[in-house]
């Protein structure tokens, strides 16, 4: 399992980009450069992503986040900087081997699903193993187990446009697990979807890496998306990384006046949890009382649920059961609300 590590990596489109990169590390603004006809599409991107780990990349479109992506497949050179993964220098790489680490180490997830009509499910599935070189039948029974894992047991035989967008991106996230990659890049995966099937993606992605905690680099321009799905979000603006950490941190100390307004719309009682609100040590009122707890990862939609029913606040306990904090209701109500909106009652986040 594999560390993908960017250190100060820039990619400018345009002429002279080396020129461009120094003029950036020097202060010229990304405007200036384009008045001269350059596109300094990734500006100085550095972050960590540690095996198990979702980081997600967001942001506008136009903010660099295919470019960055494509630069962690290999499809385009960093103009400078570095890309490890698995401590081995990717930017070092002649093309025939970053051809052969692309095709063992790093799986893709597209948008529009990128599936071969003219193949079945279960060939589609393996297709990422036929490129390896994988016998038919190891293939087959490779693609068979990622396809069950993504629930499609008994859809082998079936064809692309025989099933509906949610089943084929499945067969693309199952042609992604078949490889055995360690590093899977996704590319606005979901958002394609309808918002229910998007939500069940999400779910089954969030499964599915519990078990098999790939490197995974998720992009989106859905804030919800990234809250929901990433263990670290980097927001990007103008080619820059302007914020990079929890979805926690993101929402609660934002960065700058545009990640503010950037998530000033989540929906922060599904994307909080307990930990965020509670204080600790724990209240001192209620000794023994058999009122129901939560766990530090209830999200605060379900907390608010607890707490309408609870006359007190609502105990916090850790893994051993043990009360490690408590939650006063109208810490909530101060959390779930802001200044902009009129702050909502717990009864109403609850129903
Ligand atoms: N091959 C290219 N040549 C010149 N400019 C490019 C090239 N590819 C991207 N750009 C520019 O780089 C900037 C970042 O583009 P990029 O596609 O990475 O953004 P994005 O955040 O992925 O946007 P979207 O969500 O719309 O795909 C944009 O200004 C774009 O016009």
């Amino acid at each position: 399992m594999s560390t993908l590590q960017t250190e100060h990596v820039y990619k400018v489109f345009g002429r002279r980009p080396d020129d461009a990169v120094r003029a950036l590390e020097s202060g010229t603004g990304r405007d200036e450069l384009r008045a001269d006809g350059t596109t300094a599409a990734v500006i100085d991107a550095s972050f960590d992503v540690k095996p198990g780990q979702i980081f997600v990349v967001m942001g506008l479109s136009g903010s660099g986040k295919s470019t960055l992506l494509r630069m962690l497949n290999g499809l385009l050179e960093p103009t400078s900087g570095r890309i490890l993964f698995g401590g081995q220098d990717l930017t070092a790489l002649s093309a025939r081997e970053m051809r052969r680490v692309r095709s063992t180490k790093i799986s893709m997830v597209f948008q529009h699903f990128a599936l071969f009509p003219h193949r079945n499910v279960l060939e589609n599935a393996g297709y990422g193993l036929a490129v390896q070189g994988v016998p038919r039948a190891e293939r087959d029974r490779r693609a068979a187990e990622a396809l069950a894992l993504c629930g499609l047991e008994g859809w082998e035989n079936s064809w692309p446009d025989e099933l509906s967008g949610g089943m084929q991106q499945r067969v693309g996230l199952a042609r992604a697990l078949a490889t055995d990659a360690d590093l899977l890049l996704m590319d606005e995966s979901f958002s394609a979807l309808d918002p229910l099937i998007r939500r069940d993606m999400q779910d089954q992605l969030l499964e599915l890496q519990k078990r098999f905690k790939k490197t995974i680099v998720f992009i989106t321009h859905d804030l919800n998306e990234a809250m929901r799905i990433g263990d670290a979000v980097a927001v990007m603006r103008d080619g820059r990384i302007v914020q990079q950490g929890t979805a926690e941190d993101i929402l609660t100390r934002p960065a700058d006046d545009y990640v503010a307004a950037f998530v000033q719309d989540v929906d922060r009682s599904r994307v909080l949890t307990a930990d965020a609100v509670m204080t600790s040590p724990a209240r001192s009122d209620a000794d023994g009382c058999d009122c129901p707890t939560v766990t530090a990862d209830t999200p605060l939609a379900d907390l608010c649920a607890v707490s309408a029913r609870v006359p007190h606040a609502v105990d916090v306990t850790g893994t051993d059961g043990a009360v490690v904090g408590s939650v006063a209701q109208d810490r909530l109500v101060a959390f779930i609300g802001d200044e902009q909106r009129a702050p909502v009652r717990c009864t109403e986040v609850a129903a």
